[in-house]
């Protein structure tokens, strides 16, 4: 998968090249790209921003540096999906995620200011599939953050790029259910003890429990994920 990231902050992203995904693009999993977007600013002074037509507080993003620079990162690409981040976006989800990983070419164009121009958002659905997506109901200061988010929560669902895809099922959300709690030793910690249904070694009855964990936790922290509360 080929990830290309347009943004006036390309130092945010260099912790990419750390952790997992930095193994993923070693290893060939993961192509990122990282731009800054004033690499297709013209004027001495790298102008991005402008005041707002109609007035109103704050800047907006002029479009003709991001219509140079999507021309620039999908030259070479079919069908790429453009995300940009936005407050006024989808709300990014698990599902959002896998539906993310089946994209040969993503590119996220991380906003600043009050946002982007509105025009570069249709121009860039001549180029490819356009979703604006937010990270949740609070407003951030960019798409930077968003975008980092959603690069690891797809990333890692690459194909090889972690250890063990089993864990990738038994995750929150995966089931539509929260996770259930884990342990590892000690067996007793400062007072604390593991569950010992999960020192049995019943795995039918660790199961159970799991799950019923899962749904208890799901009830209390979050019931609008339950069936019939959407
Ligand atoms: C006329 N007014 C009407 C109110 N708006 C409100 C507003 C719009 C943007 C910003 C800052 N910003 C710029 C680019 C950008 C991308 C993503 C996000 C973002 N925030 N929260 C999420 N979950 C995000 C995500 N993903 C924020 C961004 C701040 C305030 C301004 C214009």
């Amino acid at each position: 998968m080929r990830i290309d990231v347009l943004t006036i902050f390309p130092s945010f992203f260099d912790v990419l090249e750390v952790s997992l995904l930095g193994k993923a693009r070693s290893a060939g999993l993961l192509d990122v790209r990282v731009h800054d977007l004033r690499e297709w600013t013209h004027d001495r002074h790298r102008t991005v921003d402008d005041t707002p037509y109609g007035g109103g507080a704050g800047m907006v993003m002029k479009p003709e540096p991001w219509g140079e620079a999507l021309d620039a990162v999908t030259q070479d690409s079919e069908r790429p999906v453009i995300v940009f981040p936005s407050p006024a976006g989808e709300v990014f989800s698990q599902r959002t995620a896998r539906d993310l990983v089946e994209t040969d070419h993503l590119v996220f164009g991380c906003g600043r200011y009050e946002g982007i121009d509105e025009r570069v958002f249709a121009y860039a659905a001549t180029l490819g599939e356009v979703r604006l997506m937010s990270l949740g109901d609070y407003v951030l200061n960019g798409g930077e953050v968003a975008a980092m988010a959603m690069i690891e929560a797809v990333g890692r669902l690459v194909p090889g790029v972690v250890g063990n895809p089993e864990s990738l099922v038994e995750e929150s959300h995966e089931d539509g259910l929260l996770e259930y709690p884990s342990y590892t030793k000690p067996s007793s910690w400062r007072g604390y003890d593991v569950p010992p249904i999960l020192l049995s070694g019943n795995h039918g009855a660790i199961a159970a429990w799991r799950r019923e964990q899962q749904v208890q936790r799901t009830i209390e922290r979050r019931p609008d994920l339950l069936p019939g509360n959407d």
